[in-house]
Order: structure tokens, then sequence, then C-alpha cells
């Protein structure tokens, strides 16, 4: 299958500061990738790029095998986004919001803007004015819009921003929805995990300009259980000197929690940790592994709290 969307070594100075330091992924059509990343991550940065609102300074950007660079017409034609708060008239309705919108477009039709209204859930409120809609029903209106030209892949920055645990849920039910109805691929950035985790198939790290990690949720496979990092406590005496020799010879900074040191290991490197502070003459009262949660991962991974 065609990726929906592909970065190849993308890259972005502004001045003479790197911005984007070569980010390479794909995303498949019909998936909800979340673009996770602290606050100056290059989130916007990268969004901007693949919409077309800024240009690259090195790499490509393929959007259905549609270069930017190239083909930027074709590739752009492929894309719909909501990149700040989406733009509606509040004294007009929803529906009307839609139609004038749709006449900007060549070739929308009146059944396509039923549609994406269907799509969306706005349903009876659609005739009501924008201005009177929650932030969750203008997201959501804004999502009908930016996907009445039946794009292949859309973008959301930052969708869950302002937006009360209600409104998020909404979102991640039309999100999901969407992805596996219309075969849109989704991407979705944000800076708290917590809040997108639950409606993406795969999550990508972004920090300083850099993709650091790219997961899958809800992944079981054979290897995610052994190769990918697991969540030990360690019951021992003395804790100063085990907590010494785990940073001198494992580089793990480990943390003191109710006499217990915590820490992530990957699992199949358990047991020769084990064994190295029994021979160093710590004693151990108690091993407790368990699989560490994507959030446990990624505040490992990012060094700062992206839960939210
Ligand atoms: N026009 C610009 N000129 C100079 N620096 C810029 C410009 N735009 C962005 N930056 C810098 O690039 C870095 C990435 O910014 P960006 O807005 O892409 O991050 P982000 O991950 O979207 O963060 P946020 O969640 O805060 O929007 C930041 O350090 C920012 O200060």
């Amino acid at each position: 299958m065609q990726a929906a969307m592909e970065l190849i070594d993308v890259k972005k100075t502004i001045g003479k500061k790197e911005i984007i330091k070569g980010l390479s992924f794909t995303i498949n059509q019909g998936e909800v990738f979340g673009f996770i990343g602290p606050n100056g991550a290059g989130k916007t940065t990268t969004i901007r790029m693949m919409v077309g609102l800024m240009k690259l300074t090195d790499g490509d950007i393929r959007i259905l095998g549609n270069s930017v660079k190239t083909d930027y017409k074709k590739a752009i034609a492929e894309v719909g986004a909501i990149v700040e708060n989406p733009e509606m008239y509040p004294f007009m309705s929803g529906w009307s919001n839609l139609k004038h919108y749709a006449r900007m477009i060549p070739g929308i039709t009146e059944q396509r803007i039923q549609e994406v209204v269907e799509l969306v859930g706005l349903g009876k409120a659609i005739k009501e004015k924008a201005g009177r809609y929650s932030l969750g029903m203008r997201q959501r209106l804004g999502i009908a819009q930016a996907l009445l030209h039946n794009p292949s892949v859309l973008i959301l920055d930052e969708p869950t921003n302002g937006l009360d645990p209600a409104g998020i849920r909404e979102i991640r039910h039309y999100v999901r929805r969407l992805a596996t109805e219309e075969n849109v691929a989704i991407i979705i950035s944000s800076h708290l995990l917590g809040e997108v985790e639950q409606m993406c198939d795969r999550i990508g790290i972004i920090k300083n300009g850099e993709m650091i990690a790219i997961q899958a949720v809800n992944d079981t496979s054979e290897e995610s259980e052994t190769q990918v990092l697991s969540q030990v406590k360690l019951e021992v005496s003395p804790a100063d000197q085990a907590i010494e020799i785990l940073k001198t010879s494992f580089e793990i900074d480990a943390v003191l929690d109710a006499n217990k040191l915590v820490f992530q290991y990957e699992k199949n490197n358990i047991p020769s940790l084990i064994e190295s502070l029994v021979k160093q003459n710590i004693a151990i009262y108690q091993v407790e592994v368990s699989k560490a949660s994507l959030e446990d991962k990624f505040f490992d991974l990012i060094g700062e709290n992206i839960i939210g």
C-alpha cells in the first residue's frame, strides 16, 4: 500500500538556527499518527511544511507519492488541515459556513457537505449559528471544512487544546471513525501524550527538531516484551551504594521511592544487572518487573513531563 505521507530527511533552518534536523518517517493510509513533543520541539514548524505553508530547507515530503517540491499542487490537494483555530463566521450557521467555504473549492457538491457533516456528527446542530457552538463543536466544524475536498491526509495541530475531557472524548471518537470509514491518514500534534494516546495507532516523539522514538500504541509483539523498556523496582541494601553502581556501570538514573529503587531497563538485560549488584555485595530483597507504559517510556526518553 502506498504511504499517505512520507517525510524524507526533512530539514528546516531559520536564520542560523537549525529547527528541524532531518526528520524521516512514514504515515500509512487510514492510520492515526500522534506527533508528540514538548513546547518548542518543532511540531508546528514540521506541520507548516507538511501543509505547504513553509518551504523545506532540505529533504522532501511526499503526499500519496507527490513531492511538495516538484508536484506541489497535486501534493497539497491531498491535505486537509486545521493549523490555527478554524476560521468561521459566528453569525452564520455551521451549514452556511461550510457552503461558503465550499464555493472556493471546485467540484464540491451539497451531497459532499452533507457527508462531512455526518462524518463529524454535527447532525441538527449544523443549522445553528456557529457562534453558539462549544469549542468541541467548532473543532468538528473545522474538521468538516478540512475534509470537504476529500483529502488523503488530515492534519490537526493541537486539536485538544482548551477542550474539556468531554470535548477530548468527542474528538477521539470522530478521529477514529474518520480513519476507519474514510481511510484518511490523520496526524495529530500535541504536547500531551495522555490526551491523544488513546486515539492513535502510532506515536512519534520529537525533541529539539529530531524524532527520538516511534512506537505503536498497544504493541503486544514478542519483540516489545523483551527489547523495550520495563519498569523495575528493586528492594536493596545499601540503597545509596546500589544507586551508585547502577549509575556508573549501567548509566541508569534510579530514584528511591518508598524504599525501592525505581528505573527503566530492557527486560532481557535485567538478570545480568542483578548478578552484577549481587557480586558487589548488594543485598536484594525483592525484584518487581512490569511492562513500562508508554508514558513511562516517553518520560524516560524526553526527560520531562509530556503526559498531562
Ligand atoms: N520564524 C521563526 N524564527 C526563528 N525561530 C523560530 C521560528 N519559528 C519557530 N522557531 C523556533 O523553532 C523551534 C520550534 O518551534 P515550533 O513552534 O515548531 O515548536 P512546537 O513543537 O510546535 O512547539 P509549541 O507546542 O510550543 O507550538 C522553537 O525553538 C521556536 O522558537
